[in-house]
């Protein structure tokens, strides 16, 4: 069960966060504050700079200048422990899916009763109850993403970061990640995610960041931000067109 202080952790903060590549400026966010405690979605083009964004806040890239915080603190190892990130390709270990799960629940210390149990539980969350002895590896595209986001609340984290988690996935697939990724959040585990794909932010979305050419272009509340954009580039891009 979360506690308070970790109910409170939540504001994430980015100042003058810049980096560049070969002289090219590739990020540069002056200033970003994500709240909650619905769903961030970033959304925009190829390009954009939304997963250098969200490695940054993960603290998986340390940019150039300018630093995250949390809760008005420096992002710290703390921070990181209690937080988890998913990506577009699954990266599951060559052993059964429970053992996938065991991995990670052994190494927060769960004992092996415990452990049993949680893993059931976290089976039936993801839909994969007849699964539990299968080669992680043989899974299916939408079923080794769902092992993917449940090894991931496995570690019971505070926020979790998602990469495209349903890029390649068909409808269907797409709808069981997207209850999962709902219920995750109103347990309390603040989203951040990465999408291209615009009803996707309109289903999960409170807020939405709006990204182009390394810059946020507009942050708001989703229904704002999606129905009525302030900016072109989002207006562009909300309406199918070509954002350079
Ligand atoms: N290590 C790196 N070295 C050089 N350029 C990089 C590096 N990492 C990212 N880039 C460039 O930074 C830009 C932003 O990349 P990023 O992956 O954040 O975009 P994105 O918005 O997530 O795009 P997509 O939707 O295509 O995944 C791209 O032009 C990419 O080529």
């Amino acid at each position: 069960m979360r506690d308070l202080v970790s109910e409170m952790a939540r504001r994430i903060t980015v100042n003058g966060l810049q980096i560049a590549r070969n002289g090219t400026a590739l990020l540069d966010v002056p200033h970003l504050t994500l709240n909650g405690p619905g769903p961030t979605l970033i959304l925009g083009p190829n390009g954009a700079g939304k997963s250098l964004l969200l490695r940054c806040l993960h603290g998986l890239i340390a940019p150039d200048k300018g630093y995250v915080e949390q809760d008005g603190v420096p992002l710290n190892a703390d921070h990181k422990a209690r937080q988890a990130m998913v990506f577009q390709q699954p990266v599951l270990l060559r052993r059964s899916v429970a053992a996938n799960l065991d991995f990670v629940l052994k190494r927060q210390g769960l004992q092996r009763v415990a452990r049993k149990t949680r893993i059931a539980d976290l089976l039936a969350q993801g839909g994969l109850e007849g699964k539990a002895r299968q080669a992680a590896r043989s899974l299916s595209g939408g079923e080794a993403q769902r092992l993917a986001i449940l090894r991931a609340l496995a570690l019971d984290p505070d926020t979790l970061f998602l990469d495209e988690p349903t890029s390649a996935l068909d409808p269907g697939a797409t709808q069981v990640i997207e209850r999962m990724i709902l219920r995750a959040s109103e347990g309390g585990v603040r989203i951040v995610m990465v999408t291209h794909d615009i009803g996707q932010a309109r289903r999960l979305a409170s807020d939405v960041v709006m990204m182009q050419g390394g810059h946020v272009v507009e942050h708001g509340d989703a229904r704002q931000v999606l129905d009525d954009p302030k900016s072109d580039a989002s207006r562009r891009y909300l309406a199918g067109g070509l954002v350079t």
